[in-house]
């Protein structure tokens, strides 16, 4: 399935403020950088963003917050609300379930920021069915072996979740780079020029919810 092109940017919803942006995925390897990118935006836009926060069942690494990094679900409590129809999609990866709820959408269309989901392939596929129809960024790190290197570099993975890793980033990049899968990609290879190209990309849907009058604080 192609992506869909000519929606406007934000709409108008009920309120003074609250307008409903398009919402930005950024899509990418592990190890590509998004987490990275997306502090940056945050940054330099404080409050124009509304990070979605992810479900997950795995465990929380050192130094994550619950509610703040990921909500951390129990796998049985995470399966009977996707089969109640509470989330816009959800992967299985690496033996844990993440997804994005729809509660969480709405929480920060509510707020008045422009929505950004960090998924992987298997959720901008389940994406691009839902009525979401959101601005698809792909993140490519500028090999396969610099992908490796920061991602040993991290220090976050055991040996046998970094090879789980590198071997779906292969297909990832695959459907990353076939053409019509995103409307964008941005490479990261040195992070300063990376993000002058995400910031690029994004520059039209900062405007127009600035006009819009976003509520950042
Ligand atoms: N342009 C860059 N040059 C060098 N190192 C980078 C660059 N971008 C990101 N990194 C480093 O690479 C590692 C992976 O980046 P990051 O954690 O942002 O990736 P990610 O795509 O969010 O991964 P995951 O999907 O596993 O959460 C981090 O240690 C980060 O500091």
């Amino acid at each position: 399935m192609g992506v869909s092109v000519g929606r406007p940017l934000c709409t108008a919803m009920s309120g003074p403020v609250a307008r409903a942006c398009r919402p930005v995925v950024l899509c990418g390897p592990s190890g590509a950088g998004k987490s990275t990118l997306l502090g940056r935006l945050q940054t330099e836009f404080p409050g124009l963003f509304g990070f979605s926060v992810s479900h997950t069942t795995r465990q929380p690494r050192a130094g994550e917050k619950d509610g703040v990094h990921y909500h951390f679900v129990t796998r049985e409590a995470m399966l009977k609300a996707i089969e109640d129809g509470q989330f816009i999609e959800h992967a299985e990866f690496s033996g844990n379930l993440y997804g994005t709820s729809k509660a969480e959408v709405e929480r920060i269309d509510r707020g008045g920021a422009i929505c950004i989901l960090d998924i992987d392939v298997q959720g901008v596929k389940q994406v691009k069915q839902s009525d979401l129809s959101p601005h698809l960024v792909f993140i490519r790190p500028p090999s396969m072996d610099e992908l490796e290197r920061r991602l040993r570099n991290r220090k976050t993975e055991t040996e046998e979740t970094l090879q789980k890793r590198l071997a779906a980033a292969a297909a990832e990049m695959e459907y990353g780079q076939t053409p019509g899968n995103f409307h964008a990609t941005v490479i990261n290879d040195e992070l300063d020029h990376a993000y002058e190209q995400l910031r690029r990309v994004l520059l039209p849907i900062i405007e127009q919810k600035k006009a819009n009058g976003a509520a950042p604080s």
